[in-house]
């Protein structure tokens, strides 16, 4: 069973406006409703690679409620704690370019985590747990890694798609998969990286840590997946991005699907990479019809 943590939840509020005026009215050209963050998005992107998965985290108030139900909706089996204060709801605005804007998350009570933690020790050693996307303030910053020792001293195999705070608690711990993208790679190390050269040079260093699986992306210049036994380079799909939102967690998504399908390495980081691009072309998230379009499309590369 793969299993999701998103600590933080969101609505993701997606609005169109031509041309942004600061300080006037604007009127949007169209505006669109997800449930979002990190963890969730894995799991619905999951689910529409057909692995049955559970989605876990906090909610809260109205919007929290729209999260659990669109889950629901889609089939997908979630065990949330209910928190008093909202959901957040994140702003991406598309004026031609995409702007962000996410929310701190609701206040969240330790018997609240206390409780959390507890709803976690049903799963064993055989479960992957995933942990991904910011931690409202409320939590202690270092929690994914208690979660990540708590978890994988039982067996289970531990995922971390978060920044570099969150990630650096949990180094200490046996990783079965990490996703940086290269900003993020570049910030944990202070650097700029913008070249799949440097992508692979920073990368490596990071197999330094028990981390069995590292890809790093770099949106449309290609991804890099390195392991201790060997390294591969993928050249991602040519399209039109409509909204490359939930691009990395649907690269995430491809990755533990592929590994769950039984496929070797190489394949599963050319579904995760046509997983992710396939999301990026779409206005949600991606759908498994053009995922399987864009799976020929993605060509790897093995690095000596
Ligand atoms: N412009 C693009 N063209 C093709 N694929 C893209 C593009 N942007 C993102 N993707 C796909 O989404 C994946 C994750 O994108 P990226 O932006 O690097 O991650 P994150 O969302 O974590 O910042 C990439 O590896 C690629 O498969
Ligand atoms: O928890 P964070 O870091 O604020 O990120 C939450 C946001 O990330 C997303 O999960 C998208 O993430 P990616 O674009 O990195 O895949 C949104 O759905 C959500 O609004």
């Amino acid at each position: 069973m793969i299993v999701t943590v998103t600590l933080n939840p969101s609505v993701d509020y997606v609005v169109k406006v031509d041309e942004l005026k600061v300080g006037s009215l604007n009127r949007t050209n169209d505006t669109a409703y997800f449930a979002g963050g990190k963890g969730i998005n894995v799991s619905q992107v999951l689910q529409e690679l057909d692995i049955k998965n559970t989605a876990t985290g906090f909610v809260g108030g109205f919007s929290g409620k729209f999260v659990v139900d669109s889950l629901a909706e889609k089939g997908i089996q979630t065990k949330f704690l209910d928190v008093l204060e909202p959901t957040r709801i994140n702003i991406k605005l598309k004026t031609g370019q995409e702007t962000e804007i996410n929310g701190a998350g609701p206040a969240i009570s330790e018997e609240d985590l206390s409780s959390f933690l507890h709803s976690l020790e049903q799963y064993d050693e055989g479960d992957t747990l995933v942990l991904a996307g910011s931690i409202p303030s409320s939590l202690p910053s270092d929690l994914y890694g208690t979660l990540a020792r708590n978890a994988s001293a039982k067996g289970l195999k531990v995922v971390i798609d978060a920044e570099k705070a969150l990630l650096e608690p949990a180094l200490t711990s046996p990783l079965y998969f990490i996703k940086p993208n290269h900003h993020e790679l570049g910030e944990y190390f202070g650097v700029e990286i913008d070249s799949i050269e440097d992508a692979i040079v920073y990368g490596k260093q990071l197999l330094s840590y028990d981390i069995e699986n590292i890809m790093i992306s770099m949106a449309g210049d290609g991804a890099v997946l390195l392991t201790k036994d060997a390294s591969y380079r993928a050249e991602v799909p040519k399209g039109t991005v409509i909204n490359s939102v939930g691009a990395g967690d649907s690269s995430v998504a491809g990755f533990l699907a592929g590994k769950e399908r039984g496929l070797s390495i190489e394949e599963a980081f050319r579904l995760s990479v046509a997983t992710g691009s396939a999301t990026a072309f779409s206005q949600g998230l991606a759908a498994a019809d053009e995922i399987d379009r864009l799976i020929p499309e993605v060509t790897i590369h093995k690095l000596k």
